[in-house]
């Protein structure tokens, strides 16, 4: 039975995750962290995670960017694996996340969904043959109207993943508003779309002469990534300190 953490377990991620633990007899959501509580799960809710004083074998965060470096301090000082699904997180940030993968296990994924993490493999093999060939490479995700962070941290994992393969004069362009000039054949352009209830599309465009290629991701309810994050969670508990990924999750699956 791996017992969980759950942070930001009044969010829309943390309600749709406590929901499939009740289905699930290997996980059990032994404590939740939020500033808010009205009292309706089945297990105690603490304002802050330094408050959390419930034994457990690995936290799941869907929380907010201004709660991430408590919960890393929290985690590495407690030696208590984290997987990291809060999205809009800085460089510092992120720097911070992979120190405290020396001393205790970090999972960090943008996106939990097995569609994503798949698109990755497939999509450096594709930007290797359409890039060379001189085709424009651009991203275009859509999401709810309550997302706060823009670009999608999904955007920014599939963007860096085009780059890895593609070099280091590749370069990602933001915002076209009131440029009067072509487009740099070097750009990876990202746009994003917010609105109503989406709850996820990723959208990669190679576009060439006469011809473009597109891959195309949509996550239909956000059970994709709950379903991804109760699995890490099995996977990251007892692991020793490292980074890891959502792909290592499918791997170790297969
Ligand atoms: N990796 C992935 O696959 C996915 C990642 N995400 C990301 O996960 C994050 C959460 O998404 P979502 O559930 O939709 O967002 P919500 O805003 O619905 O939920 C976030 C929850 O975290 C709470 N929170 C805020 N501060 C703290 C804190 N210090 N400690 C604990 N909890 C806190 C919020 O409380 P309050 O509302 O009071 O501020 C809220 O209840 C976002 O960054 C999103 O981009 C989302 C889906 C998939
Ligand atoms: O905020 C969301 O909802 C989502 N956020 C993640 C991101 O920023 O990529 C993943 C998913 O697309 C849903």
């Amino acid at each position: 039975m791996t017992r969980v953490i759950m942070h930001g377990c009044n969010g829309h991620m943390g309600q749709v995750i406590t929901k499939l633990a009740e289905e699930d007899t290997d996980v059990e959501i032994v404590a939740g962290v939020d500033p808010f509580d009205d009292g309706h799960n089945s297990y105690p809710v603490f304002s802050s995670i330094e408050k959390c004083d419930v034994d457990a074998d690995v936290v799941i965060d869907f929380s907010s960017a201004k709660a991430e470096d408590a919960l890393i301090d929290y985690c590495t000082a407690s030696k208590l694996p984290v997987i990291v699904c809060t999205t809009g997180l800085s460089e510092a940030q992120l720097t911070k996340i992979r120190e405290a993968s020396e001393k205790v296990a970090v999972l960090k994924s943008a996106n939990m969904s097995l569609g994503i993490n798949t698109l990755f493999k497939l999509l450096q093999d594709a930007a290797r043959v359409f890039c060379d060939a001189g085709f424009d490479v651009e991203l275009v995700e859509k999401h709810h109207n309550k997302k706060l962070d823009a670009p999608s941290g999904t955007a920014l994992a599939l963007a860096d993943s085009i780059k890895e393969v593609l070099g280091s004069d590749y370069f990602y362009k933001f915002d076209r508003s009131g440029e009067r000039a072509q487009r740099n054949p070097k750009e990876i352009g990202i746009s994003a779309v917010r609105g109503g209830t989406i709850v996820g599309e990723h959208e990669v465009i190679f576009a060439g002469e006469d011809e473009v290629i597109e891959f195309k991701h949509t996550a239909y309810s956000k059970s994709v990534f709950a379903k991804g994050s109760i699995e890490a969670a099995k996977f990251l508990a007892g692991k020793p300190a490292g980074y890891y990924d959502m792909r290592d999750v499918i791997a170790a699956k297969q």
